[in-house]
């Protein structure tokens, strides 16, 4: 019927069509096409279940669960503290110390009768690392950190997760390091609490963010130890990093952007799953990916890792990973360690 009509009188009857209709159902109308059709958070959602499902299988639903949770904290004892009274206080609130069973007592026990991997014959863990969480089930909070009698504070609460690109890095005494995304700096503190960084640089192109970085290292390493360990916090492109310092540093974290899951989850504001923002989204495995090109990580030949993170790009948003390179020995291989959240599920913890 429409080819039939001319354009003129097709005009007027949309005239027409508009004039019928009341002026308050009118401005209705409008109003309800520019609204987004559902919120950020249930977008993310969509997206997860989408790119997870896929990547994680039957342990998708458990981390759903757990990712719309109420977040669990770990503790990390801060080594500059009185790191023994410390960890006692926290094991008399029934917390255990993850780093420390997993490491000296072997692996959890495997879930459903499946049987745990065995580690990598190359697996270095980095030392001295000391995290409490309570037992799966148990949802009870740590206290807020104290000012310790030693001048810094007794722990520092994080997702207990993060200390896994920590761990992977297998830091060794004497090490030179590069925390390229660094702030607000949960993961630079446990670097420090290793006790292996000979040099850090801990960069963040954020400013602020840097800012709230230093406040950390302020409030829980004793000035002497930055010095000692010559901690340097600089606000450089990641990206160029590369042009500006080479590649000096025997080990690298590299913890790119992300879709910051959790968050995206609960959190409307500041959410990347906002349509304003869907370019920005879109682009971050770009962004990633030339992250790790600035830190200096040299795709070989074999290491899919990297083109993955590329190809996933567009249609789902980025992959929440965190990226570790680690130089290993003379031959300078290179691990590139995709971190996935099913790692999380293996503490025990909920991510
Ligand atoms: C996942 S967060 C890092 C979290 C941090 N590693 C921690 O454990 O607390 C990613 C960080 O990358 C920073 N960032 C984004 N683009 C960057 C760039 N081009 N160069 C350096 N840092 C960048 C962001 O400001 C953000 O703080």
């Amino acid at each position: 019927m429409a080819a039939l009509v001319g354009k003129g009188v097709r005009d007027m009857l949309k005239r027409a069509d508009f004039m019928t209709v009341p002026r308050r159902q009118r401005h209705k109308k409008k109003w309800a096409a520019t609204e987004p059709k559902f919120p950020a958070s249930r977008l993310a959602l969509q997206n997860f279940d989408m790119t997870y499902s896929v990547q994680f299988g039957d342990l998708w639903p458990s981390i759903r669960v757990s990712l719309l949770s109420e977040q669990k904290y770990g503790a990390l004892v801060n080594n500059f503290a009185a790191w023994d009274r410390v960890s006692a206080e926290l094991e008399q609130l029934s917390a255990r110390d993850f780093v420390n069973e997993a490491i000296f007592h072997g692996e959890p026990e495997p879930e459903n009768g499946q049987t745990a991997a065995p580690p990598p014959a190359s697996w270095a863990c980095s030392p001295n690392l000391r995290c409490f969480t309570f037992a799966r089930g148990d949802v009870s909070r740590f206290p807020p950190a104290r000012l310790g009698s030693l001048g810094v504070m007794d722990y520092y609460l994080m997702d207990a997760a993060s200390l896994l690109p920590v761990l992977a890095l297998g830091l060794q005494p004497g090490d030179t390091v590069l925390d390229l995304c660094a702030a607000p700096g949960g993961k630079t503190l446990a670097l420090l609490q290793t006790g292996c960084c000979r040099n850090l640089a801990a960069n963040d192109l954020s400013t602020s963010r840097a800012g709230r970085l230093q406040k950390v290292l302020h409030s829980y390493v004793p000035q002497d130890v930055r010095d000692r360990n010559r901690v340097r916090v600089t606000s450089w492109d990641g990206r160029k990093w590369g042009e500006l310092e080479g590649d000096i540093y025997d080990r690298v974290l590299v913890d790119v952007p992300c879709t910051t899951d959790r968050h995206s989850l609960h959190e409307e504001e500041n959410n990347i799953f906002q349509r304003s923002r869907k370019k920005e989204r879109q682009m971050l495995p770009v962004l990633q990916v030339q992250l790790l090109a600035g830190s200096g990580w040299t795709a070989l030949p074999g290491v899919g890792a990297l083109g993955c993170a590329g190809q996933r790009s567009g249609r789902m948003g980025a992959p929440n990973r965190c990226y570790a390179r680690a130089s290993e020995g003379a031959q300078g291989n290179r691990v590139l360690l995709p971190l996935r959240l099913a790692q999380c599920v293996r503490t025990g913890e909920q991510s």
